[in-house]
């Protein structure tokens, strides 16, 4: 277990689906300020779904995220700025402009069989002189030896860190473990994890994934993430010291941002409650939350049944538009 962790805060681009992508620039520029004040070293700004997100089928943003990444970069003399591209969303030109406004790191996503995709854009990102990260998501839906087999690929392509992600919040500490020391028995780069919290178990997953050897954390001040949010980063930062872990992050000044600056922009309170409870139980996308939540209202069905739906027809990011076909397919009957 290493004594010293690096983390990448993700509330400006995960927690855009929690609000709907609806961040402004001002909102991005006080987040960002405080976080870099706080000494958070990544932050990652992007639409919700990565560069190129904002669409009618993963939801239009209310800025364009160029400006966001741009306002971001403006405020941050520490803090590097991260974004996240999944091939197919997102285009090399997308990476090619936010790394001419200044991002330093390019987070590749794909579903945990499709690495193959990431080649090229992880090349791109290597050229441009960006760290690269390949981003495994869906960890939960491929056995260990296919998710170790899409890192090797993702590590051939030149990715310097391999991240497991628990897009559904569906894994438990056990299975987090035995991911990562099979990364960790395999791979050269450093290791990274990314969790989501809908069945509680977040931090847990995290600590299982340090102890195995993961050095690359992500987390979201106020569990400002998707579903039921992230690994809440001022609590990782406070469990960690108490560790004796290392962050380098100041933490009365982050828990100081999150009281005052990240709070006050909830909705509401990221909470586990029926809906978020049921991503991780059934392993769905936990950015499918508010498009079953409107599917629901729409249809007047519950949306455990749609998202149970989705969970047994294994339906995964970018076929956000059959939220609707099971939506509509309950109610018919
Ligand atoms: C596009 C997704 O929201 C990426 C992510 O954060 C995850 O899979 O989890
Ligand atoms: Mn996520």
């Amino acid at each position: 277990m290493s004594n010293e962790i690096i983390l990448t805060e993700v509330a400006l681009r995960d927690g855009s689906h929690a609000i709907s992508h609806q961040y402004t620039v001002e909102q991005v520029r006080s987040i960002v300020q405080s976080l870099n004040d706080a000494m958070i070293p990544y932050i990652e700004v992007s639409h919700g779904d990565g560069l190129g997100g904002s669409s009618l089928q993963y939801g239009l943003s209310k800025v364009d995220e160029m400006k966001l990444i741009e306002a971001a970069v403006s405020v941050s003399n520490f803090s590097k700025i991260a974004v996240l591209l999944i091939p197919g969303i997102g285009t090399i030109e997308d990476l090619k402009e936010a790394k001419k406004l200044g991002a330093k790191m390019a987070r590749v996503a794909t579903h945990v069989t499709e690495a193959d995709i990431s080649k090229q854009h992880i090349e791109t990102a290597k050229e441009l002189g960006m760290e690269a990260v390949g981003f495994l998501m869906m960890s939960h839906m491929a056995p260990v030896e296919t998710l170790v087999e899409q890192a090797k690929l993702m590590e051939n392509y030149g990715a310097d860190i391999v991240y497991v992600v628990d897009s559904a919040g569906a894994l438990l500490p056990h299975e987090v473990k035995e991911r990562i020391r099979a990364l960790r028995q395999t791979l050269e780069v450093d290791i990274g994890f990314h969790g989501h919290n809908n069945l509680s178990v977040a931090m847990g997953n995290t600590l299982a994934a340090i102890e195995e050897g993961a050095t690359r954390i992500d987390g979201s001040v106020r569990c400002l993430g998707a579903g039921a949010g992230n690994t809440q980063t001022e609590v990782l930062v406070a469990v960690l010291d108490k560790m004796g872990i290392s962050t380098g992050v100041d933490l009365y000044k982050l828990m100081d941002m999150a009281e005052e600056i990240v709070a006050p922009i909830l909705p509401k309170p990221q909470e586990i409650n029926r809906d978020s409870l049921t991503l991780g139980y059934a392993g769905v996308y936990s950015s499918f939350l508010l498009h079953a939540n409107r599917a629901a209202k729409r249809f007047s069905v519950d949306s455990r049944d749609i998202l149970i739906e989705l969970g047994r027809q294994k339906i995964v990011g970018g076929q956000e538009d059959m939220i609707i076909d099971v939506a509509a397919g309950l109610a018919n009957k």
